[in-house]
């Protein structure tokens, strides 16, 4: 296992809000943290990123492959961000700076993260892009000039560009058209299919379990109720909140729009 959640429980001062969870993310596997909103799937994971806001205490261990990772401090964390864990917003606007051209955000990451020279930081930047299907000329583009796919497109892009072994994606194509999702999401699978990542996939989207997740837990309040193989889950829930998510996901039959090759983006 690459990632190993044991006995994790996060609290305010006035409650716990994550209870006692366990799980464990195989290499290279896509995981689905499924859940209502809510359910403590984003501060779950914003735990294993050493991210979560400051009035929050967790306990328990979170191993990444070996190491725990709840003990580093700031500074060791630092050599596992971006080159070993990389993450994937929602808010795919909040994770862009608006002053700065898209070019400045790929080199500012490789500036922290990397130790490239400024000729082989943009050329490699250069190369990020148009891995996922972006131009070159997006580089000096500003993020108000990119339309919402595209932005995420970018994220992966930089995510991605230091080959992390594990990628956090937290509800990535909630605030996309379901088109602009679904291109997102083939392309984060083919990006999978490349790198061999581990995905650790946070969603509330049954039809993109389905269509992408091997394994998955099911949160409700705090607490994972459920987990397993995608296959079984799906076809025989045990739990009657699995059951209850799972019939009143309204289109979960029909699966997702495919053919789309052809759509444009913009
Ligand atoms: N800093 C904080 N202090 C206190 N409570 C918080 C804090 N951040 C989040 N919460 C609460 O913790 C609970 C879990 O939040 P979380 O964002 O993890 O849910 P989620 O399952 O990811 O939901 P969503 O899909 O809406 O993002 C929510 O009730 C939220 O209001």
């Amino acid at each position: 296992m690459i990632l190993s959640i044991e006995q994790v429980s996060i609290s305010s001062s006035k409650k716990k809000i994550v209870d006692n969870v366990s799980l464990s993310v195989g290499e290279g596997e896509w995981f689905a943290l499924v859940g209502q909103s809510g359910s403590g799937k984003s501060l779950l994971s914003q735990a294993i990123g050493q991210m979560l806001p400051a009035n929050l205490k967790v306990e328990g261990k979170i191993y990444f492959k070996g190491l725990e990772l709840l003990s580093l401090t700031k500074k060791q964390f630092q050599s596992i961000r971006g080159k070993k864990v990389a993450y994937i917003f929602q808010d795919y606007q909040g994770s862009f700076t608006p002053f700065r051209t898209i070019g400045q955000h790929f080199d500012e990451y490789h500036r922290t993260h990397g130790e490239l020279d400024a000729k082989s930081r943009r050329l490699e930047s250069i190369h990020a892009l148009e891995s996922v299907g972006l131009d070159e000329n997006l580089y000096d583009k500003y993020p108000f000039q990119l339309s919402g796919g595209q932005l995420q497109r970018a994220s992966i892009a930089i995510a991605l560009m230091l080959s992390p072994d594990l990628l956090i994606a937290d509800e990535i194509t909630t605030a996309l058209d379901s088109v602009s999702g679904h291109r997102i999401l083939e392309l984060l699978a083919k990006k999978q299919r490349e790198t061999g990542c581990a995905i650790l996939f946070i969603t509330h989207d049954w039809r993109h379990v389905r269509r992408y997740a091997s394994r998955l837990a099911v949160m409700r309040e705090g607490e994972i109720v459920e987990s397993g193989g995608k296959h079984r889950i799906l076809d025989h829930p045990k739990h009657e909140y699995t059951k209850r998510l799972i019939e009143a996901a309204p289109i979960l039959d029909q699966g997702l729009p495919s053919g789309l090759e052809e759509v444009e983006e913009r």
